[in-house]
């Protein structure tokens, strides 16, 4: 693809999906922001309207539900390095336990990768959302990890039900009865668990794709000792400061993106922007290519080349740029002021099971030729069964 993909019209199963570049996000966003919501496509991607009572899946932009985002913003991020050691023990903790699952081999111990990282995020996560004691709860950390799982089930499963088995009242009724289930604490709990999944979901699938970048570049894993070395005691601070540990887990973002399309929104009544095109008829779904906005080769010269120092050598405008900056360069977190609020947590928590990992173990896939990622409509997703395998490191 490339950025004449903006005028692509790609259809859809049910729905129309537009990939527009060439408006620019900010016009795209700013001219069509009274019909574009982007609650009502989670909502029919995650299937939200027939599980969800009193969710107002056609809001468009409103203050009152945009608090958490910025509670999780502001004052989440003030937190963060109070939470930190917290953070850092859980890591240890975690880690341990999973390499004890592993199966031992002369060179070391195998694990699965995606159930190995997934497990270790949602339990460091789960301290962040739920604080130590009660995330060390094994039934709460267990259902947690179930969570975000079974959504992603439920979400396949919503795109093949025709739609009069999945209207609101069938299945609502069967989880529900009808009640008042929704509308007192059980409905805060949902609403919680929403962002949980928001949390849970996207970053152990980065980390998935940074371990299979290592153990193909045993001289990075070197590097980012090296570079982690230098630092007297791990803290908050030094940790989001590492610059080839941002730009490693940046580049390989860009070129492993989890979705090749970003910034979702549909279009509640038709609209045609005023330069005469597009036509967005409603119903359908507006999004840029985050893949052509990340292999622009202006911004990112030879920009199918993995560079894992991208961002600090580069002469090009995303020179000095971090992981967790919104930009129309790097939009995997969203743009304009629904971008993605928990990038902060996500980014440390990834630094502090990389950092982790790296310092104590080395690591190679167990088989170089495994397959290690497959494709569902716009996602990618990593594999189940490919398996890494980590070897305590002599101090
Ligand atoms: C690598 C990990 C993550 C990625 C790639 C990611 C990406 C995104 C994206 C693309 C959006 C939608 C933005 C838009 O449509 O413009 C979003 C929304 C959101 N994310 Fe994340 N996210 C991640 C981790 C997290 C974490 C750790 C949290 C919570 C601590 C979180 C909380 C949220 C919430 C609450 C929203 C909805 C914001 C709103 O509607 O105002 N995300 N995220």
């Amino acid at each position: 693809m490339d950025t004449e993909t903006l005028q692509t019209i790609v259809f859809w199963t049910a729905s129309i999906l537009y990939a527009i570049n060439g408006l620019g996000i900010d016009t795209f966003l700013s001219e069509a922001s009274s019909v574009l919501s982007q609650r009502a496509v989670y909502a029919d991607m995650f299937g939200f309207k027939h599980t969800l009572n009193n969710f107002n899946h056609n809001e468009i932009a409103q203050v009152k539900s945009r608090l958490l985002g910025r509670l999780i913003q502001v004052q989440g991020v003030n937190h963060l390095p109070k939470i930190f050691p917290y953070l850092v023990k859980r890591v240890e903790q975690s880690l341990d336990e999973q390499v004890a699952l592993g199966k031992t081999r002369p060179d070391g111990i195998s694990l699965p990768v995606a159930c190995t990282v997934r497990t270790i995020t949602s339990r460091v996560m789960g301290v962040l959302f739920f604080g130590e004691k009660t995330s060390s709860s094994p039934i709460l950390a267990d259902a947690l990890l179930r969570h975000s799982k079974e959504m992603v089930s439920c979400m396949a499963a919503f795109r093949i039900t025709p739609s009069f088995l999945s209207s609101g009242r069938f299945v609502h009724g069967i989880l529900t009865s009808e009640s008042e289930y929704w509308n007192g604490p059980e409905h805060l709990a949902q609403t919680l668990l929403g962002v949980w999944f928001a949390a849970a979901h996207q970053p152990w699938m980065n980390l998935d794709f940074i371990i299979l970048q290592l153990c193909r570049r045993p001289d990075i894993q070197d590097a980012l000792r090296e570079e982690i070395d230098t630092l007297e005691g791990l803290t908050y601070d030094k940790l989001i400061e590492l610059p080839l540990l941002d730009s490693f887990i940046k580049e390989t973002v860009r070129l492993h993106p989890l979705d090749i399309l970003a910034v979702r929104r549909k279009a509640l009544q038709p609209y045609t922007f005023t330069s005469g095109s597009p036509h967005i008829p409603a119903g359908a779904t507006v999004a840029v290519s985050s893949y052509d906005l990340m292999h622009n080769s202006t911004d990112y010269p030879s920009s199918n080349d993995f560079q894992p120092r991208r961002f600090i050598d580069t002469e090009s405008s995303v020179r000095g740029t971090k992981f967790t900056e919104v930009s129309e360069k790097f939009p995997v977190w969203g743009y304009g002021s629904l971008a993605c609020p928990g990038r902060f947590h996500a980014s440390i928590v990834m630094k502090l099971v990389i950092a982790h990992i790296v310092m104590r173990y080395e690591m190679r896939l167990e088989d170089e030729k495994a397959r290690t990622f497959w494709s569902w409509e716009t996602f990618i997703m990593p594999y189940e069964s490919t398996r890494f395998v980590v070897k305590e490191r002599t101090p």
